[in-house]
């Protein structure tokens, strides 16, 4: 069985305590200390000048094995070592409130709650979207040219230690414009599977099989097709490599850095308005049911993930009157967009068993001798099933995955929808920019990923080989049309991606800084999601039954050849639909005008010194996972404060 290589103790001190963190001098203090805002606590603290403060919630768990290898926390939900979602110990574990077009589903919502945040408990997929979803930045939302695919770029390259593959996919050319791409010198090491199952090699083929081409370089500006992903992995030591490995571990001898963790933010301060805004004083946090209050010097950075940063700012007075009166809480600044726009990308699973001798990570859960030898191979030389993350991506434009009739049909639906829908301003050029695209067939809508093993979309039995599909909406119009998909495959699995236009959005209904926040990605309550999904479900299962990987399976388990009209592939979708924990938005960086939240400075509208820097900032879904973008941005945000100050 499976064991923890890590004999020390839990949690580990950072080197601070509450009353000392509290009593110390910092000319930022950064709350939460997950992917975004551990980007910005190391480039902040590169001046030796400069203090920094860092209050995360979690703990900090440096080298655990199950943070660490790739497979451990994720992909064996059931292995002995345990879990780490659903685990308290690195999970917020929110919950959705029940959603009205999905029968009273409520949708599990994990986050990170650990130093690293997410990037300590995410898949490791690393993905760039095209072009066209980051020059939307500039253009649509108004933010300028700086945050544009070519202003972005320059941050991408300086994130990565970029390994070129060395497996290659069927119809997969080795392209020198995939190395360009990429950075070879920044603190997360990016790097490909050296170790398959027998499923991805095939997937890729029928895939291709069935008119989805490889894309040798999905990085270089254009993400459509089917691709080996590229995976957070550090490839000498198989180690994911994550926010709190590469950017805090690396830089927590500086003195002039301090992270406290295990300490719950329940409020910025604020003192009188100032010629630019209100201005923020410091910060209160709690731990072990005290509360002390740190002040700043210079400004307060927000990166405490897109579900928690607006509750921070309501329960400090800064968002809809309507709400914070009702819990009694003293309206600063009425800002009614913050916690709005919320966007996520949905996915829909199918699972297909698979024959039994042919290998999936199933093997490693049910056979303790094959289980044991990975285990030594991950341990000697870093490779193996141990160090496995989804190898198969694909992004599909939707005119691959539906015809012409339906396409049309789809799109008079979503019209005749939208015409009866009040649209927001952001709403509004969202809608226009996701049709544009869509038409345009440049970017993703759903994206296909196969994960080899089961027990994600039905039970496992013990002894049997799956395969999920994923089918995931990409692009999603977030309060009336959700647009984008993405469909996954792993016992070959399936889920689906989406931008979406919906009112979607988490609020507080508490004045407790501990209790989760109300979330209601509004999931499928526009009729065109269903549609994409169902379209996409269906296309997940022409893609299992085609060669060569059709005859890898015993056949289709959930949800069944049973399922067969639209109607019945409708019903299914809505049972079956789950976030792939993509949440973002509920900040958005667009023009005033539009209804943003925060400037292209990433500063809060009326807010003189407060900056957000996380998920919640990306104004609309982009056509991939996101983690990437998110260091980037927080790459580039550090410049920004950097030029501010002259430091
Ligand atoms: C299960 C899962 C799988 C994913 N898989 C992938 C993937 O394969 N590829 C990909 O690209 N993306 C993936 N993502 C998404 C990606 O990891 C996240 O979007 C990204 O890490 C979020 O970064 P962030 O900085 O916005 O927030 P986070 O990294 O979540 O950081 C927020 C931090 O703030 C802390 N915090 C929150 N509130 C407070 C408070 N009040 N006081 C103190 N601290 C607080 C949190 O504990 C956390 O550490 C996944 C996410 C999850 C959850």
């Amino acid at each position: 069985n499976l064991q923890p290589q890590y004999n020390g103790s839990y949690p580990a001190a950072t080197g601070t305590d509450a009353a000392s963190f509290a009593k110390t001098k910092f000319d930022f203090v950064v709350v939460g200390g997950g992917t975004a805002g551990l980007v910005l606590a190391y480039r902040l603290s590169e001046n030796p000048k400069i203090s920094v403060g860092v209050i995360e919630a979690g703990q900090y768990r440096p080298d655990d094995p199950l943070i660490g290898t790739p497979t451990a926390g994720n992909l064996l939900g059931n292995a002995d070592i345990g879990t780490l979602l659903g685990n308290p110990t690195y999970d917020w574990m929110f919950q959705s409130v029940p959603q009205a077009a999905l029968n009273g589903l409520v949708i599990d919502y994990p986050r990170g709650k650990v130093v690293g945040g997410s990037s300590a408990i995410n898949s490791m997929i690393w993905q760039r979207a095209s072009d066209v979803d980051y020059d939307n930045w500039n253009t649509v939302f108004q933010n300028g040219p700086g945050w544009s695919a070519q202003g972005l770029e320059p941050y991408f390259k300086r994130v990565e230690s970029w390994t070129e593959p060395e497996l290659l996919f069927p119809g997969q050319q080795r392209d020198p414009a995939l190395a360009t791409a990429h950075g070879t010198n920044g603190p997360i090491s990016v790097s490909y599977d050296t170790f398959l199952t027998d499923i991805e090699v095939p997937s890729v083929a029928a895939a291709n099989s069935i008119g989805i081409p490889t894309n040798s370089n999905p990085d270089g500006g254009n993400e459509t097709f089917i691709a080996l992903t590229a995976r957070s992995v550090d490839p000498k030591t198989g180690l994911r490599s994550y926010a709190g490995n590469a950017y805090y571990q690396t830089a927590i001898g500086r003195p002039n850095l301090k992270l406290l963790s295990q300490a719950v933010v329940s409020k910025i301060n604020f003192s009188k308005s100032g010629k630019s805004g209100i201005v923020a004083t410091g910060v209160n946090y709690i731990v072990g049911g005290k509360t002390y209050t740190v002040s700043v010097e210079k400004e307060v950075i927000l990166a405490a993930g897109s579900l928690k940063t607006p509750q921070i700012l309501e329960l400090s007075g800064v968002g809809n009157k309507t709400i914070l009166s009702n819990l009694g809480i003293d309206v600063l600044l009425d800002f009614p967009q913050i916690g709005e726009n919320l966007q996520d990308h949905p996915v829909t699973l199918l699972d297909f068993k698979v024959k039994d001798d042919v290998l999936t990570l199933d093997r490693l859960n049910y056979n303790q001798t094959y289980s044991y030898e990975q285990q030594v191979l991950y341990n000697t030389s870093a490779s193996g099933a141990m160090s496995y993350t989804e190898a198969v991506v694909g992004p599909l434009p939707l005119q691959k995955t539906v015809n012409s009739s339906t396409f049309d049909a789809m799109f008079s639906n979503l019209t005749a929808t939208l015409a009866t829908q009040q649209q927001t301003p952001i709403q509004k050029v969202q809608y226009a920019a996701l049709e544009s695209m869509v038409k345009s067939g440049a970017v993703g809508w759903f994206e296909l990923t196969v994960v080899p093993s089961g027990g994600v979309a039905s039970t496992a039995a013990n002894g049997s080989n799956y395969l999920t599909s994923v089918a995931i909406e990409l692009d999603v119009l977030s309060s009336p049309a959700s647009l984008r998909t993405w469909l996954c495959s792993m016992w070959l699995g399936t889920s689906t991606f989406y931008h979406r236009l919906t009112s979607a959005g988490q609020h507080i209904n508490s004045t407790d800084p501990t209790a989760q926040p109300v979330i209601d990605p509004k999931f499928l309550e526009i009729p065109w999601d269903a549609e994409v999904l169902v379209h996409g479900s269906q296309w997940v299962r022409k893609w299992m039954q085609s060669e060569p990987i059709a005859g890898l399976l015993e056949g289709e388990v959930t949800p069944s050849l049973n399922v067969q009209s639209d109607e019945e592939w409708d019903a299914y979708v809505r049972t079956a639909v789950r976030t792939t924990n993509h949440p973002l938005g509920t900040t958005a960086m667009a023009s005033r005008a539009l209804g943003g939240v925060v400037d292209p400075n990433l500063k809060v509208y009326g807010l003189a010194n407060v900056r957000v820097v996380d998920a919640g900032i990306i104004p609309m879904t982009i056509g991939v996972a996101i983690q990437s973008t998110i260091y980037a941005m927080a790459e580039k945000a550090a410049d920004l404060v950097k030029s501010t100050y002259g430091i």
